[in-house]
């Protein structure tokens, strides 16, 4: 049998599992790639460090570069820009395949990555890098390559739903759940990546360039994270039927594909309002496969390492058999939608003078940008300030840019005394 040697960079809460796997389940590695995975190395920082799983302390090394270029398989789960960029280039170009968690990296070049491997024939897979242990890029770009994908709607960041999935169910604070989520293994190294809504950007840009086949990077993705959902917004989300989510969405648009990521409220009974905890959904629409759900585990050490693992078969079996690798989708120009044209619907709640011809000038303003009214809740007079009256408007889907000058508009009006919130709805 063949053997293969497998290099390991970085040994935190994904990669420590990796090994854990490559070590403990090698036999049955084996049997299904056809070739003996041997892990060669782990480059750390520190070799001394305690490492969450028992690892042979001569596996560790310093000197990641001497390590990538003695290996056959490099799998990067250093996370960061640098040295994971370098050392993904070095081993690409020496004709040696990657495996990478890291979505950030990916958005950001991902494309340059693709040519390298290409050139030198090499195999770069990154299953890890969105929503975990689920199965979704390979269905996108593998076993939905013969139907065209419309839309990809979804949780991918595990970390924010954990924290809003609290707030909702426990009403927890916003700040303990993240602490909790750090310790949980959940967070990205420098959890602003995750709170900000760039985590789910990144996964937004890699999901939607393999369900349209083309490049989106970061700068592509409206992005807005959850840094301003307060207590009162899921609590008056929860006394409307609601949950809010955070969700990236990329879908095709009449001029264009708009990939955006942003807090969104959901019926408590869509499909993705069910998704609990740390978990991941995602919804993919194709013309003819009609709607598909994946759901799953998206993120955590053990449940990333299988979506490694499984990527580190599929790159050995090819190693195995051999034959040339499939030619790169032709990547056409990124047709990106201008954000002001995305169709979206919003929630908006505002505190109103208690006066008359107050309800008659909002709605009025309304229908003058074109935009009509789903709902209009009249919540009576607030608990707080004598003769202030609070409402909650649902709109029916417009443009964005309607919508955003729709709320200029009313708070600019002198009975409002402020707009309390303004959420994006979606679903049925
Ligand atoms: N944790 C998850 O749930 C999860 C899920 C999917 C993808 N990912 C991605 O996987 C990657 C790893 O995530 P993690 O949670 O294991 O992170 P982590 O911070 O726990 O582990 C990274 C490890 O790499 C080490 N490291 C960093 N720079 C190094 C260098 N120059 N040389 C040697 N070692 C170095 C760090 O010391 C740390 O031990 C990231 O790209 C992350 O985005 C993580
Ligand atoms: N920090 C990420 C890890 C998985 O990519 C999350 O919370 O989803
Ligand atoms: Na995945």
């Amino acid at each position: 049998m063949k053997t293969l040697k497998v290099a390991l960079l970085g040994c935190g809460n994904v990669g420590a599992q990796v090994a854990r796997i490559l070590l403990e389940d090698a036999e049955m590695l084996a049997e299904r790639s056809g070739a003996k995975l041997e892990l060669v190395g782990i480059a750390v920082r520190n070799t001394a460090t305690k490492r969450a799983v028992v690892i042979p302390e001569g596996l560790f090394t310093t000197d990641a570069e001497a390590l990538v270029d003695q290996a056959d398989i490099v799998i990067e789960l250093l996370g960061g820009m640098e040295p994971a960029s370098s050392l993904i280039r070095r081993a690409l170009s020496r004709g040696a395949s990657v495996i990478t968690g890291n979505k950030a990296l990916l958005a950001a070049q991902g494309p340059e990555f693709n040519v390298l491997a290409f050139e030198s024939g090499a195999q770069l897979r990154y299953e890890a890098a969105v929503a975990g242990a689920i199965p979704i890029l390979r269905p996108i770009y593998d076993s939905l390559s013969g139907d065209t994908i419309t839309k990809v709607m979804g949780i991918v960041n595990g970390t924010t739903n954990f924290i809003l999935d609290a707030m909702d169910t426990t009403g927890a604070a916003f700040a303990d759940m993240l602490a909790e989520a750090q310790e949980l293994g959940y967070a990205e190294a420098d959890p602003t990546a995750d709170v900000q809504g760039h985590d789910a950007a990144a996964k937004a840009a890699i999901l939607a360039s393999l369900a349209f086949q083309t490049d989106f990077d970061l700068a592509d993705v409206h992005c807005e994270g959850i840094t301003k959902i307060t207590a009162e917004d899921v609590a008056a989300a929860k006394d409307a039927g609601m949950v809010i989510k955070l969700l990236a969405i990329a879908e095709r648009g009449v001029n264009g594909i708009g990939v955006r990521v942003h807090p969104t409220l959901l019926r408590r009974t869509h499909p993705l309002a069910a998704v609990h905890g740390a978990f991941n959904a995602i919804f993919v629409e194709a013309e003819n496969a009609g709607e598909l759900m994946f759901y799953g585990a998206g993120a955590g050490g053990a449940p990333t390492a299988s979506a490694v693992l499984g990527d580190t078969v599929a790159v050995a079996r090819r190693l195995v058999t051999g034959g040339p690798l499939p030619a790169i989708a032709l990547q056409q120009p990124a047709k990106v939608m201008d954000f002001a044209d995305i169709a979206t619907s919003y929630w908006i709640s505002l505190s109103v003078s208690d006066e008359p011809g107050v309800l008659a000038s909002i709605t009025e303003i309304v229908a003058h940008h074109g935009v009509s009214i789903e709902t209009l809740l009249q919540g009576g007079l607030s608990e707080t300030e004598d003769g202030v009256a609070e409402l909650r408007i649902v709109t029916h889907r417009s443009t964005e840019a309607a919508l955003a000058a729709t709320v200029k508009t009313i708070s600019e009006l002198a009975a409002v005394q402020e707009i309390t919130s303004v959420l994006r709805v979606e679903g049925n």
